[in-house]
């Protein structure tokens, strides 16, 4: 059993107004095992964001079943906690209260809860940080402690929306490095939205690329890097490389050229 099933997934908005419908998601199948990273990528407005919304429970599919851990997604949880753009921290909370609130809210004995959020804070880089409030913090530490705030409550899945586009291209090259870091200290299960075919390949154990509306799964492409990965030894590598214009050409619309120092001709 995989740790999230998506199967035949559809879904069809109904302008209120107008009565129109809208085929945001056609029919997506795909699963992701336990302990995987899966980046979604895609043509804009193929319906990624549609279809982790419905992962996440905050949107009902029109047909199709989505299932984490073996159970039917049936509105949000915090075994599906999400990481988004926006940060969508609490500004009246502490860094420290922030990631203690989920653990509250799970149920976790009061006693437990402070060790357990200062280990996340101390994974995401930071200690010496639980009395400041997310106002007092660069954007990069928010999402550093959206990400802490997520994994403290031990979800089935992670799950993230273009967690990093708001953020300045060296601080984002930085936060990967950190998010890959994490993923392999604690192996959560990860599905992982962006529009940047580096950063999917950069991330991922595989990615899958969904096609222009209404969208189906168009290829599920494994990522052959090993871990640890840093900036420094991926961007050497050929089969990062190659992997990227790989998935570029497939971004495109175009069959996948054979990467020029391959072609025999
Ligand atoms: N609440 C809504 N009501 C009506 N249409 C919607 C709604 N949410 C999304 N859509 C439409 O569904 C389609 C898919 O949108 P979605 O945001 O999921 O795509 P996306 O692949 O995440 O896009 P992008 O890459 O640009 O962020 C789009 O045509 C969008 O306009």
């Amino acid at each position: 059993m995989s740790t999230l099933e998506i199967n035949n997934l559809h879904k069809e908005f109904v302008d209120s107004y107008t009565g129109e419908s809208v085929v945001a998601v056609g029919d997506v199948t795909f699963s992701v095992e336990q302990g995987e990273f899966i980046s979604v990528l895609g043509p804009s407005g193929c319906g990624k964001t549609t279809v982790l919304n419905i992962v996440a429970g905050f949107d009902k599919q029109t047909s199709g079943t989505v299932h984490v851990a073996g159970k039917p997604v049936d509105g949000p949880s915090p075994e599906r906690g999400v990481v988004f753009q926006s940060f969508a921290l609490f500004p009246w909370k502490t860094v420290m209260g922030n990631v203690l609130f989920g653990l509250r809210m799970r149920g976790v004995p009061r006693h437990e809860r402070e060790p357990i959020a200062q280990q996340y804070l101390e994974l995401v880089g930071l200690e010496g940080f639980e009395r400041k409030f997310p106002h007092e913090l660069s954007g990069g530490m928010q999402q550093r402690l959206g990400v802490a705030r997520v994994l403290a409550n031990e979800p089935e899945v992670m799950l993230m929306d273009e967690p990093f586009a708001s953020v300045d291209a060296q601080t984002r090259r930085k936060l990967q490095e950190e998010l890959t870091g994490i993923f392999e200290t604690k192996r959560p299960t990860v599905f992982f939205v962006t529009h940047d075919v580096d950063e999917a390949v950069f991330l991922a154990d595989k990615v899958v690329v969904l096609g222009a509306r209404p969208s189906q799964v168009r290829e599920i492409v494994t990522v052959p890097l090993e871990r640890p990965r840093t900036w420094r030894s991926v961007l050497d590598s050929q089969e990062f490389r190659h992997t990227v214009t790989y998935l570029t050409d497939l971004l495109a619309g175009d069959e996948p050229g054979v990467p020029a120092d391959l072609d025999p001709a």
